[in-house]
C-alpha cells in the first residue's frame, strides 16, 4: 500500500485506527478452543467485526512464533484474511547484519518464498544502516523503525543526550531519514509519550508514525493528535488488548467492534478538527 493509498483510506474510513492482533490462546473465548485453529478463528471474527473501522492490522509476531509451526500457520491464514484496503503490519521488531536482515525481509515480504506478504514490518535500528536498508529494498513495502517506544524501559536509552543536547531517539530519526523516504519509512512512537511528539515532529514532520499505547497502556489519543498529527494525519494509532479482549464471552466480536467504534468516532472528530476531512 502506498502513502497516497493509506491517506485515501484514512479519509474514506474517517479513521486512523490500527487493530492489534496479539492473540493469546489463554485469553480467547472458551468456545473457540473447539475450533481446529482457535487463534485463526478468533482473528477472523475480530477482523470481520472491525474491518470498516480501521486502516491497519498489526499481528505481533511473538504471539504466533511462540506456538512454533502451528503459530506460523495461524499467522499465514490471518495475513490472508486481512482486507486489502488495510495496511498489514508484521510487528516483528527485526534487524540484524545485512545478509540476515535480507532473510528477515524475505520472510515477511516475499510471499512466493515464505507464504507471507506483509505490507510493512517493525524494525529495531540499534544495529544501524545495513540492518535496516534490506527492508527498504522491497518496492511498495514499509520499514517501521522504533524511535520512542511506549514502555517504561524506553527511558533507559532512548532519552540519552549527546553533547549538542539531542536525545538518542532524535539522532536515530535524523540518521534513518537519510536511508529512506516518507514513502517507505515510518517510525514507532508510543502514545504514552505525549509531548515527546513535538520533538518527533521536528525531526519527522511528514512521516507516518505507528503509535501503540492507547487503551491498555493508558496513552491519550487526544494528546497524540494534538502533538503528533500532521496535514495528512500522519498517524496510525494502535490498540490491541483494549479492543480484542473487550469480552471473553460469546459476544467477543461485537464488544471488540464497540471498542473499535469508540476509537474511530474519536478519530473522526480529530480528523474534522484538523481539517483533513469535513
Ligand atoms: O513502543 C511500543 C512498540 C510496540 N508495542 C506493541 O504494540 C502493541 C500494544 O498492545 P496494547 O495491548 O494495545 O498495549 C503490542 O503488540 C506491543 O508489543 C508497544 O506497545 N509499544
Amino acid at each position: 500500500m502506498t502513502r497516497a493509498e493509506l491517506i485515501q483510506q484514512i479519509k474514506i474510513k474517517k479513521s486512523f485506527l490500527c487493530v492489534g492482533l496479539d492473540t493469546d490462546i489463554t485469553k480467547i473465548p472458551e468456545h473457540l478452543l473447539a475450533e481446529e485453529d482457535p487463534i485463526y478463528a478468533f482473528n477472523k471474527a475480530i477482523i470481520e467485526a472491525t474491518a470498516d473501522l480501521c486502516v491497519a492490522y498489526k499481528p505481533n509476531i511473538a504471539f504466533y512464533e511462540s506456538y512454533g509451526i502451528k503459530g506460523w500457520q495461524s499467522l499465514q491464514k490471518t495475513w490472508k484474511a486481512l482486507p486489502k484496503d488495510c495496511l498489514s503490519i508484521a510487528d516483528a521488531k527485526r534487524g540484524d547484519i545485512g545478509n540476515t536482515s535480507k532473510m528477515y525481509a524475505q520472510a515477511f515480504f516475499d510471499e512466493q518464498q515464505s507464504g507471507l506478504g506483509f505490507d510493512s514490518i517493525t524494525i529495531a535500528p540499534y544495529m544501524g544502516k545495513d540492518s535496516v536498508t534490506p527492508f527498504l529494498d522491497f518496492d511498495g513495502k514499509w520499514a517501521i523503525v522504533l524511535a520512542l517506544t511506549s514502555n517504561e524501559g524506553s527511558l533507559d536509552f532512548q532519552n540519552f543526550q549527546n553533547t549538542s543536547g539531542l536525545q538518542l531517539f532524535e539522532q536515530v530519526i535524523d540518521k534513518v531519514n537519510t536511508w529512506g523516504t516518507i514513502e517507505n519509512l515510518m517510525y514507532v512512537v508510543g502514545a504514552t509519550r505525549g509531548e515527546g511528539f513535538i520533538k518527533i515532529r521536528e525531526h519527522a514532520p511528514d512521516h507516518f508514525l505507528l503509535v501503540p499505547g492507547v487503551g491498555a497502556q493508558g496513552g491519550s489519543l487526544q494528546d497524540v493528535c494534538q502533538y503528533g498529527m500532521n496535514k495528512d494525519c500522519g498517524l496510525l494509532v494502535n490498540s490491541t488488548r483494549g479492543i480484542i479482549y473487550a469480552s471473553k464471552g460469546l459476544d467477543f466480536a461485537d464488544r471488540a467492534r464497540e471498542e473499535a467504534l469508540k476509537l474511530q468516532q474519536e478519530m473522526e472528530v480529530e480528523l474534522i478538527n484538523a481539517g483533513i476531512i469535513s
